[in-house]
């Protein structure tokens, strides 16, 4: 029988220091988002990160708390909950890091009699610190304890047009009667070494002005292409010119080089430029959550203003919309009036 795991990336069970530091702790000891040697990444990780930053993020958290609990799990759940509603097949959901396991997830499904699962990962944009480790642990947890189940992969979403169509429509939106000069497409950053790592020709990614550009089978797994995709074609939808839009990447963490422009830097320059009224939006994320409600709208706000900025907007993720709930709903139910065939085909 036919299932479905939506797969997001978790939060702490609450915004106090002792379960962000657990729940830090699992996620950054994950060889896909600290990519060093074990030894160097305990020591990192336990040694120095968590002596501090569980603090200064639990603050962070306390901001943007839900009295249901976190942003991105109440979402997630409410989500998950109108899609199960119209799907055809059993729908359960799981977080990478956390107390809702994938495992759990699976165990749900398992125990409804599903025997062959639909993965979705509820990211846009393939990098191995978000879409990868989750399709690895999935395998991992299905080997170990449910080895007669059988996983399909849905693949990153950042171009498919159900999904452009629905962020352009909710942007649309959102920008009815908004004067603004400029809007800023704001995606979560990575360090510049995964592009290079997640590269399997191991030579067309450099980082530089066109390797994103030029056509590659490079870009199945490249970060930086998709997000750029994204963009343009959101940029094509809602028909917006040339030079009135941009892209940047936020959340950097340590000293390496992550990929730029990086969006803080740039909520100090555009009021330099002339562009004082702002929208941001932020298609990394299907659902709000720390990074979008603290970074960017709170954070983001003061950013720009203190550097002389006048109008900031920043517009929701699509969330349990009823559109993108519908999307997904499609995409589910037409998956599982696949046959096999048609799905390896
Ligand atoms: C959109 C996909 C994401 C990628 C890619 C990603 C990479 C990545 N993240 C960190 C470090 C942190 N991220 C944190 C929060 C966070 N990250 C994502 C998504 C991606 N991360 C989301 C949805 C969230 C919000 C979670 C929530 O509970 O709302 C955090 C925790 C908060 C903090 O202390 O800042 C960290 C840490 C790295 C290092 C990385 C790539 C290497
Ligand atoms: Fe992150
Ligand atoms: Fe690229």
């Amino acid at each position: 029988m036919k299932g479905v795991l939506l797969i997001n990336l978790g939060s702490p069970d609450s915004p106090n220091p002792k379960d962000v530091k657990r729940y830090l702790g699992e996620f950054l000891m994950d060889e896909r988002v600290i990519d060093v040697p074990k030894w160097l990444r305990t020591f990192l990780v336990k040694g120095i990160i968590l002596n501090t930053r569980p603090k200064k993020s639990a603050a962070a958290y306390q901001k943007i708390w839900w009295e249901e609990g976190s942003p991105l799990i109440v979402i997630s759940e409410r989500f998950h909950k109108k899609v199960q509603e119209r799907a055809k097949v059993p729908v359960a959901l799981g977080m990478r890091y956390g107390s809702m396991s994938i495992q759990k997830g699976l165990k749900e499904l398992h125990d409804q009699g599903v025997d062959d699962v639909l993965v979705v990962p509820l990211y846009p944009h393939y990098a191995m610190s978000s879409t990868e480790t989750v399709i690895e642990k999935t395998k991992e947890e299905q080997k170990k304890h449910f080895p007669n189940m059988e996983l399909t992969i849905v693949p990153s979403f950042y171009n498919h047009p159900d999904y452009i169509r629905a962020m352009s429509e909710n942007i649309k939106s959102h920008l009815e009667g908004v004067d603004y000069d400029h809007i800023l497409f704001s995606y979560h950053g990575i360090p510049e070494r995964h592009i290079r790592k997640s590269d399997p020709t191991k030579s067309h990614c450099k980082i530089d002005g066109s390797c994103c550009e030029t056509a590659s089978k490079a870009h199945a797994t490249c970060y930086r292409h998709q997000c750029f995709e994204t963009t343009k074609e959101i940029a094509k939808y809602l028909d917006l010119p040339e030079g009135k839009y941009s892209d940047s990447f936020q959340s950097r963490l340590g000293g390496d080089p992550w990929l730029k422009p990086y969006t803080d830097k740039e909520f100090e320059r555009f009021p330099t430029e002339g562009k004082k009224n702002l929208v941001v939006i932020t298609p990394a994320f299907v659902s709000d959550c720390l990074e979008t409600l603290e970074e960017i709208a709170m954070e983001g706000e003061e950013q720009f203003e203190e550097a002389g900025g006048e109008h900031y907007k920043h517009i929701p993720c699509l969330n349990d919309s009823d559109d993108w709930v519908k999307v997904m709903t499609r995409w589910i139910n037409e998956w599982s009036v696949t046959s096999k065939e048609e799905v390896t085909a």
